[in-house]
C-alpha cells in the first residue's frame, strides 16, 4: 500500500541534480565560525542547502546546547552571503516561530522530536498557514510508522513541501556506525512513497570522518536524493560532534570521488544481458521458494509428532546443530557468516509459528488434531 502523501514535486523544489548536498556545521558557533565555513565549503559550487544547529539536544545536561536564537541571524546572513537558503533543526513551536521571524529558509525535525508525536504535533500546529519547506529525521529507534506519523501530520498542516532524512537509528549492537544504518527502513519508506525526496545524513550514521565517503556512496547507490553531511572551518575546534564534522577541503574531496549512477541504461547489450540473468534468477527463487515449502510441511509433520508424544517445540541441542553445520556449508560455498544466520533465524521463527499453531489446533471443547 502507498502512503497517501499530499507532496510537490521534488525536482521543483529541491532535487534539480542528483546528489542535493546540504553542509554546514553541526552547530552555529559564532559569527565568523558559520561565514568562514559557509564561505569555505561554497568555494566548490557543489552545495545547495545550508544547514547549522541552533538549539542542540545533548544527551547529557553540561554539554554545549547550542548558541540559541542570536544564531539565526548569524546563519541567515551566511546564507545570504553565499546565496544559499539556510536549514535548522526545530524541536518546539517556539523554535518554529523564532525560525520564520528570522527568514529561515527550512526546518527540520530531529530524530529525538520525531520520536514524540506530541512534539511533532505542536510543530507541525506551529506551522499551519506556513509554506516552507520541512524535512523529517528518523526517529532514534527503528520504527518506520514513527517516521511516516510525523511526515503525515506536518502533511496535514498544508506541509507539501516535505522530505525525509535518514540518520540511522540507536542500537545496542557494537558497530563501527554511530547510529545503524538499517538501510532496509528508507528503502521501505521510499517503496510507500516514492516521491518523497530522501537525504541521507552520513554524518550522523558514520559518527567519524573516515566512514563519510562509504556511507555517501551507498546512499547514492540506494537511490536517495541527498546527503547532508556536517562541515567545519576547523573540526578540531568544533564545540559538537568534532569527530564527525569534516574539513571543506575534505568535504569537496568526498563530494568529488562519489559516483552518480543511473537507474537504468538504454544500453542494449546491457538491458539483453540483464534480462537473461533475471531469468535465471526468477528460476532459481522458484526453488528456493518450492524448497520452503517442502521444509515447512515436514516442519508440520514434526509438529503433530511432538504434540502427540508431549515434547516441546523449541529443541535447542537441535538448532544449535542446524546454525553450526548450515554456516559451515555456507561459508564453504561462499556466502557470509552474517547473511546465512540472518536467513537461518528467520527460518526458525516461521518453523516456531507453524508448529505453535499445530500445537494449538485443538480446543478445550475436543481436540481437532
Ligand atoms: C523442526 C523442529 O522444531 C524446531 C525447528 C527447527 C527447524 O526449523 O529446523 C529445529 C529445531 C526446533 O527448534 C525440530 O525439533 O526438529
Amino acid at each position: 500500500m502507498k502512503l497517501n502523501l499530499n507532496i510537490a514535486n521534488k525536482k521543483e523544489w529541491l532535487v534539480k541534480e542528483v546528489p542535493v548536498i546540504i553542509s554546514g556545521p553541526c552547530s552555529v558557533e559564532s559569527e565568523e565560525q558559520v561565514l568562514d565555513t559557509v564561505q569555505q565549503i561554497t568555494s566548490n559550487n557543489r552545495i545547495d542547502i545550508i544547514r547549522g544547529g541552533i538549539w542542540k539536544p545533548r544527551t547529557r545536561p553540561n554539554s554545549f546546547e547550542g548558541i540559541g536564537e542570536v544564531g539565526l541571524s548569524w546563519l541567515k546572513k551566511a546564507g545570504e552571503a553565499v546565496n544559499l537558503p539556510v536549514a535548522t533543526e526545530v524541536a518546539n513551536a517556539e523554535h518554529v516561530e523564532l525560525c520564520l521571524k528570522n527568514n529561515i529558509d527550512i526546518l527540520w525535525i530531529g530524530a529525538r522530536t520525531t520520536v514524540s508525536p506530541f512534539a511533532v504535533q505542536e510543530i507541525a500546529d506551529a506551522l499551519k498557514g506556513v509554506d516552507i519547506p520541512i524535512f523529517v529525521k528518523n526517529p532514534i529507534n527503528p520504527d518506520l510508522n514513527l517516521w511516516i506519523g510525523a511526515l503525515e501530520r506536518l502533511n496535514a498542516a498544508g506541509i507539501n513541501r516535505l522530505g525525509a532524512i535518514h540518520r540511522g537509528f540507536s542500537s545496542f549492537d557494537k558497530s563501527s556506525y554511530r547510529n545503524a544504518p538499517m538501510w532496509e527502513l528508507p528503502i521501505e519508506l521510499k517503496i510507500l512513497c516514492p516521491d518523497l525526496p530522501i537525504i541521507c545524513d552520513p554524518s550522523h550514521i558514520a559518527g567519524s570522518r573516515d566512514l563519510l565517503y562509504t556511507v555517501s556512496q551507498k546512499a547514492l547507490d540506494l537511490e536517495m536524493d541527498g546527503l547532508m553531511i556536517e562541515s567545519h572551518f576547523n573540526p578540531s575546534i568544533a564545540k559538537s560532534d568534532a569527530e564527525q564534522q569534516v574539513s571543506p577541503d575534505d568535504l569537496t574531496i568526498i563530494i568529488n570521488q562519489l559516483k552518480v549512477r543511473t537507474s537504468g541504461s538504454s544500453n542494449k547489450d546491457f538491458t539483453n544481458k540483464l534480462e537473461e540473468l533475471r531469468a535465471v534468477i526468477d528460476e532459481l527463487d522458484q526453488e528456493l521458494i518450492n524448497k520452503f515449502a517442502s521444509r515447512m510441511d515436514l516442519i508440520e509433520k514434526i509438529g503433530s509428532f511432538k504434540k502427540e508424544n508431549g515434547v516441546t517445540i523449541l529443541q535447542i541441542e537441535r538448532w544449535e546443530e542446524i546454525i553450526k553445520n548450515r554456516t559451515f556449508l555456507a561459508e564453504k560455498a561462499g556466502l557470509s557468516n552474517d547473511f546465512i544466520k540472518k536467513l537461518l533465524e528467520i527460518v526458525h521463527q516461521e518453523s516456531i509459528r507453524l508448529q505453535t499453531k499445530v500445537m494449538n489446533n485443538s480446543s478445550i471443547l475436543g481436540d481437532s488434531k
